[in-house]
């Protein structure tokens, strides 16, 4: 296999160091205890264990938001570790995030054409707002939004429609990945499967790599090519989606897969979602 887009090794993360003199000494016990994780092209891995056992915590590290204290991180082969602001300016719109809450994350005061056009303007992808606006009319419509949705600002849109904002704020800049961090699990399940629909047709489009995090296992194993089950700050489980819920190898892992609280009696659910779109 070729080498992977994102990688980490052996990453050990722990919080509250603060500062001052005898920082290092303060360290709390590690969230993250040794973690090996990649991400090649155009994959989509899911990352899933209980809560606590450290997969947003695994996320930020990827994307350079916490430093790890042991281990090392790369992009595209760069040590990310080791960049400096400069370095890290080139990247920036390469490594997207969706929050799982857009209404904090999106700008209330600003339209939904704004939220989408400036950063296409500000990392040179247009020239001039008029050509910024086009790109954001057409991400729009790429997540099933109506084109009047680019006057409104994201209180006037639904649940799903800002999550689709979301999306489209990620995927303006053209990432080569995107993580995204319990992203549908404020969502009612309808909405949920629309929403996935989307992303997983904007992946396959776009050759997009994603770190997909979720306590939803049914959602994961319908999205995801590969799996990582993380317990206590260590990664329990790793394999293709189709062998893990198949066979998983751990006790804990098959623990995980026992607890999802009905069999999915319907696999084809997410190539379905679109069907009745929020969109209006
Ligand atoms: N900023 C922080 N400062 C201190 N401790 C933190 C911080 N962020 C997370 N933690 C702790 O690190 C551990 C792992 O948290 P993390 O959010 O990575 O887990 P998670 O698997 O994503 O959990 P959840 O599914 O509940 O979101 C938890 O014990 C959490 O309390």
């Amino acid at each position: 296999m070729s080498a992977p887009l994102v990688a980490a090794r052996g990453l050990v993360v722990a919080y509250g160091g603060g500062g001052g003199l005898f920082a290092r000494r303060r360290l709390g016990v590690p969230v993250l205890r040794g973690v090996d994780f990649a991400v090649h092209r155009g994959e989509t891995v899911g990352v899933v264990g209980e809560s606590g056992s450290g997969k947003s915590t695994l996320g930020r590290a990827l994307l350079g938001l916490v430093r790890p204290v042991a281990g090392t991180v790369s992009f595209d082969g760069i040590d990310l570790l080791g960049l400096d602001e400069a370095g890290w300016r080139p990247l920036r719109r390469r490594m997207q995030m969706i929050f799982q809450d857009p209404m904090s994350s999106l700008n209330p005061r600003h339209t939904i054409g704004r939220i989408l056009a400036e950063p296409a303007l500000l990392h040179g992808l247009a020239p001039d707002r008029h050509t910024a606006e086009r790109i954001a009319g057409d991400v729009l419509d790429r997540v099933g939004l109506p084109a009047a949705a680019i006057d409104r600002y994201p209180h006037e849109l639904s649940g799903g429609q800002r999550q689709r904002v979301g999306i489209a704020r990620a995927v303006v800049l053209r990432p080569d990945f995107v993580l995204a961090d319990e992203i549908v699990s404020g969502l009612d399940v309808s909405t949920q499967a629309q929403v996935l629909t989307i992303l997983k047709g904007l992946t396959a489009e776009m050759g997009l790599a994603m770190a997909f995090i979720s306590h939803d296992l049914s959602v994961v194993r319908a999205l995801c090519d590969r799996v990582y089950v993380m317990r206590a700050g260590i990664v329990e489980e790793e394999g293709t989606s189709e062998a893990l819920f198949r066979t998983p190898k751990s006790a804990y892992t098959r623990m995980l897969i026992d607890a999802i609280p009905l069999p999915d009696p319907d696999p084809g659910w997410l190539e379905r979602g679109a069907v009745s779109e929020d969109a209006a």
